[in-house]
């Protein structure tokens, strides 16, 4: 028991390299941390159960769930948290707003700042990928809503991604259709989990896909009725952690340490390349133009 203790907890470590900080400047304090196990801050609201051993992340951002520093910050705190605690072994990530899973970044991050703020916000993007797509829990996202752009990277991290049977919601890496190019590390990231043919091709385009498109080409794994994407998931969770957790560990490392590694070699280079090309004139002025017409859609 003792050995399998050790490879639950050594086993993160050696996956993420090292890449336990976050950026100080906006650690939400915990607010509480109550006998029942849920713990919330801001964003991010966690329910633990004991006697499974599994926790729910719900992402908590009205109206769409962008991925804003706060949020980006406290989901990488709230996952090392749950990485580091013995008794939980899945983790089921989805939203608390209905119809939206993510709406990916949140572009006003992106739009109008400082070098520094972009700097802050990337490698806060970067931490919140590290740390789920190297996760050493089974990590499945419960996509109850549309997914796009980042919200579809942080599906693509889980080990199985269940999706409500809507062809209103629709799930893609769309970064070309905003003018901005997904970075290697999202490329890896789809490469991983549809193959490289289907990546190249979505990417161009910037395709978002129905969810049953998706699910044709594996970019989710089920589809279920949108009232039961929660219990499938966790039925479907019940069924990985039925795998003895020291030989699944030791497997899941095996195909996605190099991915993870990739990116940790070259961490402040992508920050560099990140804050250069969302500095330009250019740049800025296609978001810009992206997020009047986003509100123009409602008029
Ligand atoms: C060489 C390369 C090197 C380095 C890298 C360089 C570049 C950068 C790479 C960056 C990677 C980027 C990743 C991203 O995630 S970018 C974000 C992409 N996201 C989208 O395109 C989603 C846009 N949103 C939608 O499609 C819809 O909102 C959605 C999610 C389907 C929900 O639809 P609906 O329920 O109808 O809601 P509304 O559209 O009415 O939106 C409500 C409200 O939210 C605002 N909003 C929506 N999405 C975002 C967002 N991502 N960020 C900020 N704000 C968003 C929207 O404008 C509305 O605002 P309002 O004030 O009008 O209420």
């Amino acid at each position: 028991m003792a050995a399998l203790a050790v490879l639950r907890r050594s086993a993160p470590a050696r996956l993420l390299s090292g890449t336990l900080c976050v950026h100080s400047r906006v650690l939400a304090p915990w607010r509480q941390y109550q006998s029942n196990r849920h713990f919330s801050n801001d964003k991010i609201l966690v329910e633990m159960d004991e006697s499974t051993g599994v926790a729910v992340m719900k992402m908590k951002n009205p109206p769409v769930n962008g991925l804003s520093l706060e949020l980006l910050t406290e989901f990488s705190i709230s996952l090392e948290k749950l990485e580091i605690d013995r008794g939980c072994r899945g983790l089921i990530l989805t939203s608390a707003s209905p119809k939206v899973f993510s709406a990916g970044l949140d572009i006003t991050e992106m739009c109008g700042k400082s070098a520094e703020h972009y700097a802050a916000f990337w490698k806060a993007v970067q931490e919140m990928w590290l740390k789920l797509f190297g996760s050493n829990m089974v990590t499945i996202a419960a996509i109850n809503g549309s997914s796009p752009a980042g919200g579809c990277l942080m599906a693509m991290c889980c080990d199985y991604r269940i999706m409500a049977d809507s062809p209103k919601y629709a799930i893609g890496l769309n970064e070309t259709q905003l003018g901005i190019v997904a970075p290697f590390w999202f490329k890896d990231t789809m490469t991983h989990t549809v193959g490289s043919r289907v990546t190249e091709q979505s990417l161009q385009l910037g395709q978002m896909y129905p969810a049953p498109a998706a699910l044709k080409f594996g970019l989710v794994d089920q589809l279920v009725p949108e009232d039961k994407v929660q219990i499938t998931a966790a039925a479907a969770m019940a069924q990985w952690l039925s795998v003895p957790d020291h030989a699944r560990q030791i497997t899941k490392p095996m195909i996605r340490k190099p991915i993870v590694d990739r990116l940790v070699k070259q961490r402040e280079a992508d920050i560099d390349n990140f804050v250069s090309f969302i500095s330009k004139e250019s740049i800025q002025k296609s978001l810009q133009a992206y997020m009047d017409r986003l509100k123009q859609k409602k008029q």
